[in-house]
């Protein structure tokens, strides 16, 4: 156990400067994905320590470094919603905060809730979604679906799990305030990654947008939150095409698991999880379309500094119009469309 590289990094009291990973760390079109495994738990670290974590919210260490170990042990293993996914979404916080001036438009807490959120908020994925658990009676559906929003539930139950383990409290020196705010908002925020959550606050968000974000203004503390949570969500859209593509393939993969569990239950399967009908360029681009274009122009549209990532996505709709028509000209033989990414 101690040879491994995870428990070398919780003995270790120093932590690696950021520049180690790669002189483009804090560029947006820096891909997190490049950053082997093995050193996600480090590169945690660094990033607590390089936006001031964890001086300003006096973390221990040690408390700190096994807080990030329970996290990434706390991911289970389907091919998308894993470890990866969640280093790879604080990675985007980070790149926020590099880019947006320490996210100054926030208060200091509703940052670091921010990013501990983004490395907590898929705690424990099974690789299936709300309506699977819901429609499956599964045992997360007994115990939140009345409240809704399952999944997102459970991952912030699993982030209180852990932060209540001993050692692991990286919120201890806070004072019974920042304490009691810090945890809300970790809660506002996983919640926040629910997409009926998201499709119920798109049009507050495009108002916010119009009116100009209003730092005096707690709505939009709470509206900027949510919106730059699933901003970091998303963020595989803003990268280059053969990382995005290859993040499809990933999704669907689990998908297309869960439209096979679904059939095998007897339960039916919206065209989207079903490997028989699905067309995954179709599908990507309505998904740009209705989701991560219009919530990425609101972040452009609200903070300039962001614009480019818009771009990133607009660049990648174009791939998948090109897949999409040359698709449709090879007309596949196989009925199987994951065959088209090889
Ligand atoms: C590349 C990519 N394609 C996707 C295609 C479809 C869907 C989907 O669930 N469609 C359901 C129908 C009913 C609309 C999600 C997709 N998706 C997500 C994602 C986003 C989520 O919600 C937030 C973060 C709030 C937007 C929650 C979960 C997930 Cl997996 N992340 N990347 C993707
Ligand atoms: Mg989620
Ligand atoms: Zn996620």
């Amino acid at each position: 156990e101690v040879g491994d590289d995870e428990s070398k990094i919780l003995l270790s009291s120093e932590i690696p400067s950021i520049k180690q990973f790669s002189p483009r760390m804090s560029n947006f079109t820096y891909s997190p994905r490049s950053i082997p495994d093995s050193d996600t738990l480090k590169a945690c670290m660094c990033m607590f320590d390089d936006m001031n974590m964890i001086n300003r919210w006096r973390i221990n260490r040690r408390t700190l470094a096994k807080f990030c170990m329970l996290v990434k042990r706390g991911y289970r293993d389907p091919p998308y919603h894993n470890w990866y996914h969640a280093f790879t979404v604080g990675h985007f916080c980070y790149l926020l905060y590099k880019n947006m001036d320490s996210l100054k438009v926030l208060t200091e807490i509703e940052v670091f809730a921010l990013f501990v959120a983004c490395l907590c908020h898929d705690l424990d994925h099974r690789g299936t979604n709300n309506s699977f658990q819901v429609h499956s009676q599964s045992v997360l559906a007994a115990l939140y679906s009345s409240e809704g929003s399952v999944m997102e539930r459970h991952h912030f139950a699993q982030a209180m799990c852990i932060v209540n383990t001993e050692g692991c409290n990286i919120f201890e020196n806070l004072n019974r305030d920042e304490y009691q705010k810090a945890l809300d908002l970790v809660q506002d925020i996983i919640l926040a990654t629910d997409l009926a959550h998201h499709l119920r606050i798109h049009k507050d968000l495009e108002k916010m947008a119009r009116d100009g974000y209003n730092v005096d203004d707690p709505e939009h503390h709470k509206l900027l939150l949510c919106m730059l949570m699933t901003c970091c969500d998303l963020s595989d859209q803003t990268k280059n095409w053969s990382w995005t593509k290859k993040i499809a393939e990933l999704i669907y993969h689990e998908f297309f698991s869960q439209g096979d569990l679904e059939k095998a239950m007897g339960l039916e399967t919206p065209e989207m999880f079903d490997r028989e009908k699905a067309c995954i360029p179709e599908l990507q681009i309505g998904f740009l379309d209705h989701i991560a274009l219009p919530l990425y122009r609101v972040l452009g549209q609200t903070f300039p500094q962001t614009k480019t990532v818009v771009d990133a996505v607009e660049t990648n709709r174009v791939m998948w119009t090109k897949l999409r028509d040359e698709t449709k000209q090879r007309r596949l033989s196989s009925t199987n469309s994951l065959d088209f990414f090889h």
